[in-house]
């Protein structure tokens, strides 16, 4: 049975201050991957190899024309109705399977597109709930990249001509609110993977024995109302500097961690850029290009349910218009 810790300051001092001694995995894998790899040589040798490879700035930014694609295709989509992998190297001793090749690809595809998706999902639900929060984020977008351009007709072809930039979005600050607040009111894991302690530590008179297993009660931290007002609204100004200008919250919690949607310390997401790039891209294309609304007699329901990630118990169901033109479906 797992040890559950809700308490961002020990969760801190676990995960941050005492990272060597709580970043284990409990041998309950058979496969090895970066996921399930315990603490140690071959984890950091699974991670540098993602990091320094798939996850290299420059090898995200070469892959700009794909998230362009796969934009065009759901607008498509949207519009009828209505993502290299690098080199792996190892250890000398550590060849890989073709089985653990295998499972390392689909942890971070499968693994990563589920999270990122539902996450996307999320997000736009609370924009569709909440019209006021999608028409200031838009009015922030067509701010930095002036008024939309018309989605290319159904069935054309899948090449958008024009999409706000990777470039631009950093200067959305809002629209950085918008998909933290979306991670911290419905973040796809309500708990991380589970961590095995490798020594007997005593915290706050309580001692963890050695190879006991731990986890973290992520969904709850970032419900507290201790730290967040109203928590179980939707608010995204409150990641928002005073004076509006930026965004100042760290999401990996290296000073204190408030929430942590991407975990935190030495085993904490090595995939959390890139999902925000995601999300930030698709949001600010999709409420660019789109009015989403309410249909008729229908209510966004965010009753949430468990399955690999917590997702929409009833999907989305929403009313899309060209903000150029008067109708699509
Ligand atoms: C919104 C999207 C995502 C969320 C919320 C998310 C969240 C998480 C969480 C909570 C963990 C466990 C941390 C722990 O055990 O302490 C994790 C681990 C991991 N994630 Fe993500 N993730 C996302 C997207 C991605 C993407 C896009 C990738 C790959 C490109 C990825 C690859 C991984 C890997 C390989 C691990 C294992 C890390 C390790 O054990 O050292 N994730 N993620």
């Amino acid at each position: 049975m797992a040890r559950l810790f809700g308490s961002h300051s020990l969760t801190h001092q676990v995960l941050i201050q005492k990272g060597t001694t709580f970043s284990d995995r409990p041998e309950i894998y058979p496969l090895r991957a970066i996921s399930t790899a315990s603490y140690g040589p071959t984890w950091r040798a699974f991670r540098h190899n993602l990091a320094s490879n798939f996850l290299r700035p420059s090898n995200v930014k070469s892959y700009s024309w794909a998230r362009k694609y796969v934009l065009g295709v759901m607008i498509a989509h949207i519009q009828e109705q209505q993502e290299a992998v690098g080199t792996i190297k190892l250890p000398e001793d550590s060849k890989l399977t073709q089985t653990e090749m295998v499972s390392m690809c689909s942890e971070f595809l499968v693994g990563g597109t589920e999270a990122t998706s539902n996450a996307l999902q999320w997000i736009m639900a609370n924009l569709v709930k909440h019209p006021c929060i999608q028409s200031k984020l838009y009015v922030e977008i067509v701010a930095v990249v002036g008024p939309p351009p018309p989605p290319p007709p159904p069935g054309v072809d899948h090449e958008l001509e024009l999409v706000i930039t990777e470039e631009n979005l950093q200067k959305i600050p809002y629209l950085k609110a918008v998909i933290l607040e979306g991670l911290r009111r419905h973040p796809p894991g309500h708990i991380v993977l589970p961590h095995r302690v490798t020594e007997e530590v005593e915290l706050q008179g309580y001692k963890i024995p050695k190879g006991a297993t731990i986890n973290f009660m992520v969904a709850e931290m970032g419900w507290d109302p201790e730290v967040w007002d109203d928590p179980m609204e939707f608010k995204p100004e409150r990641f928002l500097m005073n004076d509006g200008s930026g965004v100042g919250f760290d999401v990996g919690g290296s000073k204190g961690i408030k929430m942590m949607p991407f975990g935190a310390g030495r085993r904490i997401c090595p995939g959390a850029d890139l999902a925000l790039l995601h999300l930030e891209y698709f949001v600010a294309n999709l409420i660019w290009y789109f009015h989403w609304t309410v249909p008729d007699g229908y209510t966004v329901d965010l009753t949430e349910q468990a399955k690999f990630t917590v997702v929409m118990k009833n999907p989305l169901k929403t009313k899309i218009f060209s903000r150029t033109k008067t109708t699509t479906a």
